[in-house]
C-alpha cells in the first residue's frame, strides 16, 4: 500500500524551471499547489546515484528534510539506443559548460555527432518522480516517452533536449508541439499518472 499524499501544498525539489512548470501543471489538476526549491532557497544536492529513481530520491529527501514539507523531485533524461542509453542519467551534465552554465544547443550537437553514424534512431525520455516525507518515507514512479532523435533540432517550446525528440506517432518534436500536446504524451505525464494512481487516491 502506497502512502497517500494528503497535503495540498508541497515543495517542488527542482531548480529547473521547465520541470517545475510542467510538474506544477500536473499537480494543479489535483488541486495541489507547489512551492519551488528556489523560493525556499534550498541547496542543490549533488546527484551521486546512477539511476533516475536514485537521484530523484536523494533530491526529494534533501528538500523534505530541509523544508519540513512533503517534497516532489523529478530526475529525468534523454537516452539514445545506439549510444547504449547515453546521455541518460548524465543528461544535464552533457549540457554543462566549464563556467557552470548549460548549453543545450551544444549538448544536442554532441548527441548528434556521436549517434549520426548509426542507422538506429530510437530515443526516449525517462522521468522518475519521487515523493518524500520529512520522516524519510519515499514513494517513487518512473515514466517513459519513446520515439526518434531528429536533426536538425526543430521548435521553440519546451526546454532542454525537446527540439531533437520526435515522439512515436507524431510528426512534430516536443518543442514544436507546445505545452498541452507534450503534456498528453510525455515521460513526465506518464510518471505522474502512476503517482496519481498510487498516492492521490485518498
Ligand atoms: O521533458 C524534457 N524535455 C527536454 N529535456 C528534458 C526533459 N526532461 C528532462 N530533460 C533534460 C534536462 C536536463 O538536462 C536533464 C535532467 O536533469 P536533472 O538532473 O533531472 O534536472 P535538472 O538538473 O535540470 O534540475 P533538478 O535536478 O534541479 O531537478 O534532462
Ligand atoms: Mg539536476
Amino acid at each position: 500500500m502506497r502512502r497517500q499524499l494528503t497535503e495540498r501544498r508541497i515543495v517542488m525539489a527542482s531548480h529547473n524551471e521547465g520541470k517545475v512548470r510542467e510538474n506544477a501543471a500536473l499537480l494543479a489538476e489535483h488541486g495541489i499547489e507547489v512551492v519551488s526549491a528556489r523560493a525556499l532557497n534550498l541547496p542543490v544536492p549533488e546527484e551521486t546515484e546512477n539511476s533516475f529513481i536514485g537521484n530523484a530520491t536523494l533530491k526529494a529527501l534533501a528538500a523534505a528534510r530541509a523544508s519540513g514539507m512533503v517534497a516532489l523531485a523529478d530526475d529525468s533524461g534523454f537516452s539514445v539506443a545506439s549510444l547504449n542509453g547515453d546521455p541518460g542519467v548524465r543528461t544535464a551534465d552533457w549540457a554543462e559548460q566549464p563556467d557552470g552554465r548549460r548549453d543545450y544547443a551544444a549538448a544536442m550537437a554532441r548527441v548528434e555527432a556521436l549517434a549520426a553514424p548509426h542507422p538506429d534512431r530510437t530515443a526516449w525520455f525517462t522521468c522518475a518522480l519521487v515523493l518524500a516525507w520529512p520522516d524519510g518515507h519515499t514513494e517513487g514512479f518512473e515514466g517513459r516517452a519513446t520515439g526518434q532523435w531528429v536533426w536538425p533540432p526543430r521548435g521553440e517550446a519546451g526546454f532542454g533536449y525537446d527540439p531533437m525528440f520526435q515522439p512515436d506517432g507524431h510528426h512534430k518534436t516536443f518543442a514544436e508541439m507546445g505545452g498541452e500536446a507534450k503534456h498528453a504524451i510525455s515521460h513526465r505525464a506518464a510518471a505522474f499518472r502512476l503517482l496519481a494512481e498510487g498516492c492521490l487516491k485518498g
